[in-house]
């Protein structure tokens, strides 16, 4: 069935608009941990965060994200699979309709309950983002899983303004945030050559999924769900989950280090 607005309609429509969804590389994918591969030749990720680089918190109508300077290289990602300096352009995040499922990386089938996403782009390369994300390795994305359990202090940070921003298109103010306080003890991690997770799915990512997961209580969850995915004019509908669920592997290798 032929809809109006697929992308309004979700994951299972988006190819009739972007016919990369059945591409080779999308994301994100169900990492079966027996078959990834130990590589040596992958380095320590070293991520370096200046938190005056973040900007703005803002909702628009498929997440939340925090938007960071990305015009120097104040705040970068380095190191793990990556050859060059990669920019932080945002974090984000997604999440389920209820503590179960959330996440959109699998790990040997199982979902957390959300997902961190920290995008940075090829900025060594590429000389802006647009024409990063048009590029095989035009953007890494490291992603954190979220598991329930104890409230996350540093999430709190985040969570605490989401009551501002909760109509589709509104943003505040966010600075004096390094997310690398989001970030796990080890940054252990697998990664794969994959896609964006939403249109227009370009398929550009260095995907890199940390193996520790930080925690998040139902409490902060709830405020995510809290968030409207419409705009002030229109009826209000909340948004409840914003996960793309896993795709095909189609041969693709998922290292280790
Ligand atoms: C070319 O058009 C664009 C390409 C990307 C984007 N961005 C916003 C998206 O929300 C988004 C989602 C990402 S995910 N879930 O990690 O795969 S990464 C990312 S983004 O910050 O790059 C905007 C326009
Ligand atoms: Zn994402």
């Amino acid at each position: 069935m032929k809809l109006l607005f697929p992308c309004l309609a979700g994951p299972a429509h988006w190819k009739e608009v972007f016919p990369v969804a059945n591409g080779d590389r999308q994301s994100p994918i169900d990492i079966k941990t027996e078959e990834t591969k130990y590589d040596p030749s992958l380095r320590p990720l070293n991520p370096n965060y200046d938190p005056a680089s973040a900007k703005i918190i803002l909702n628009n109508g498929h997440s939340t994200s925090v938007e960071f300077d990305d015009t120097v290289n104040k705040s970068v990602l380095t190191g793990g699979p990556l050859s060059g300096t990669y920019r932080l352009r945002q974090i984000h995040f997604h999440w389920g309709s209820n503590d179960e499922a959330g996440s959109e990386h699998a790990v040997d089938g199982m979902k957390y309950a959300a997902e961190l996403h920290v995008v940075h782009w090829n900025a060594e390369k590429y000389s802006s983002f647009v024409e990063a994300a048009r590029q095989s390795d035009g953007l890494a994305v490291m992603a954190v899983f979220l598991k329930i359990g104890e409230c996350n202090p540093q999430l709190k940070k985040i969570t605490d303004r989401l009551d501002t921003i909760r109509i589709k298109g509104k943003r505040a103010l966010f600075t004096n945030f390094d997310p690398s306080c989001l970030l796990p003890k080890s940054l252990d991690y697998w990664t794969y050559f994959g896609s964006l997770t939403v249109p227009p799915l370009l398929e550009s990512v260095i995907w890199i999924v940390l193996r520790e997961p930080i925690s998040v209580c139902s409490e902060q969850l709830a405020k995510f769900r809290s968030l409207l995915s419409t705009a002030e004019d229109e009826v209000a509908c909340c948004l409840l989950r914003n996960y793309r669920p896993p795709q095909p592997l189609k041969g693709r290798e998922v290292r280790r280090n």
